[in-house]
């Protein structure tokens, strides 16, 4: 068997063994240390091959063959020749800089070609302003490694990034785009010089407008990275974390640790129930961050697996947790305060209809904000709206 053969029999073991419980990334992992005699280069290829069979959504999913889906995946995401298509796709290999609309038209199996129907099936669910044909050939693209660099810092992150060779650009003037894979630890030594981030969560602290002293929770905090955007806008902002995970409040704690920055009160929280009177040493909030948990289907384009294995009846799932905790944590607002509801979803049940439920409930006014359509410029498609009392 050639080294190539050898790769594509080892990603259609990976893909049959893999059911979509665990992130792929972790059964990747797994799936080399149990095989310790593959290499890094065989490693990054077995890799390679299996998400560019996920990238392909469900698009032919259980019809075409395994091997037939990874090569046809291979092709649209690849811009340059490899020796995986000149092997097993020669004709391909030859048409791989053609862009991505031409190679759809060139992709097909049994007589269909590719629709963006096929690849992203739930077009029906999306948020309003997503175009659904751009949205779901976004797959096929990888997304950019995003990191908000400190202020102070910009000059020596990019000298360390010109020295390392690195491609970047500088959408603005505290976001990098840097190439997916990039080993963003080990060339910025500093971790208190940035924070990685996504650039569209980066655009969701524009509706911060926080305002010094100010109370503020960040009520499904995890490990943070909203609540450092918030401090790195406002230093001066009392912050309150909470999440219903006391472990993901340990790593946020270590993140606030690195970075240099405190928060004033933090709490183990199920936001599903009502908050008990008493809980914080204070009586209401100025500000509420409600990163929701969700779908998280605005970010799929980076595990492409979530898409494969989706099932649209989750949706509902979500949003009547989201509706949940809204409800509970609204009545901690200050008259005039402001609840920043934010979900890294793409689907309307996740982001206009729960937020119109919060207004309906709660009596809260949508004041801004809305879709942020990342897929258009290689980040994660969010939603944030800005709420007030
Ligand atoms: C989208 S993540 C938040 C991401 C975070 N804000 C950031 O920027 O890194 C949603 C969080 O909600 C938390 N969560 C889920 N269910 C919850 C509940 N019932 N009460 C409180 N937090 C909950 C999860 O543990 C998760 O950490």
């Amino acid at each position: 068997m050639t080294r190539w053969e050898s790769y594509l029999v080892s990603a259609t073991r990976v893909i049959d063994g893999y059911d979509g419980t665990l992130p792929l990334h972790h059964f990747l992992k797994q799936f080399f240390k149990q095989n310790p005699q593959m290499g890094g280069r065989d490693r990054r290829w077995i890799s390679q091959l299996v998400y560019a069979f996920y990238r392909m959504g469900h698009l032919w999913k259980g019809i075409m063959p395994v091997q037939d889906r990874i090569l046809s995946g291979l092709f649209l995401c690849e811009t340059q020749g490899n020796e995986i298509l000149a092997a097993f796709r020669p004709e391909w290999n030859e048409q791989v800089s053609l862009t991505l609309p031409e190679k759809l038209a060139i992709v097909s199996f049994n007589g269909e070609t590719v629709t963006p129907a096929a690849i992203f099936p739930f077009a029906d669910e999306l948020s309003a302003g997503i175009d659904a044909a751009a949205f779901a050939n976004a797959y096929f693209v990888q997304p950019y490694l995003f990191i908000r660099v400190r202020k102070q810092q910009q000059q020596a992150v990019t000298a360390l990034l010109q020295e390392a060779g690195i491609t970047y650009e500088w959408r603005t003037d505290d976001l990098l785009a840097l190439p997916n894979g990039t080993k963003i630890e080990t060339l910025i030594p500093r971790k208190d010089w940035y924070e990685i981030q996504d650039a569209s969560s980066r655009e969701t602290g524009r509706l911060f407008k926080p305002a010094a002293k100010q109370q503020w929770w960040d009520c499904c905090a995890a490990s943070g990275g909203k609540s450092l955007l918030l401090l790195d806008t406002a230093p001066a902002v009392r912050l309150t974390v909470s999440d219903v995970r006391s472990s993901i409040l340990e790593n946020l704690a270590n993140r606030f640790y690195a970075a240099g920055v405190q928060f004033d009160e933090r709490k183990v929280l199920d936001l599903t129930q009502p908050v008990p009177k008493g809980t914080f040493s204070h009586s209401g909030f100025d500000g509420i961050i409600l990163d929701a948990p969700c779908s998280g289907s605005g970010t799929w384009g980076r595990t492409p697996e979530n898409l494969y294995f989706f099932e649209q009846r989750r949706i509902a799932t979500f949003q009547s947790l989201q509706q949940r905790i809204a409800t509970n944590v609204a009545p901690l607002l200050k008259p005039g305060g402001a609840l920043i509801y934010i979900t890294c979803s793409v689907f309307k049940q996740e982001n206009e209809e729960v937020v119109k439920y919060i207004c309906e409930q709660t009596g809260l006014q949508w004041q801004e904000g809305g879709l942020i359509a990342g897929y258009e410029n290689g980040a994660d498609t969010m939603f944030a709206a800005r709420l007030v009392k």
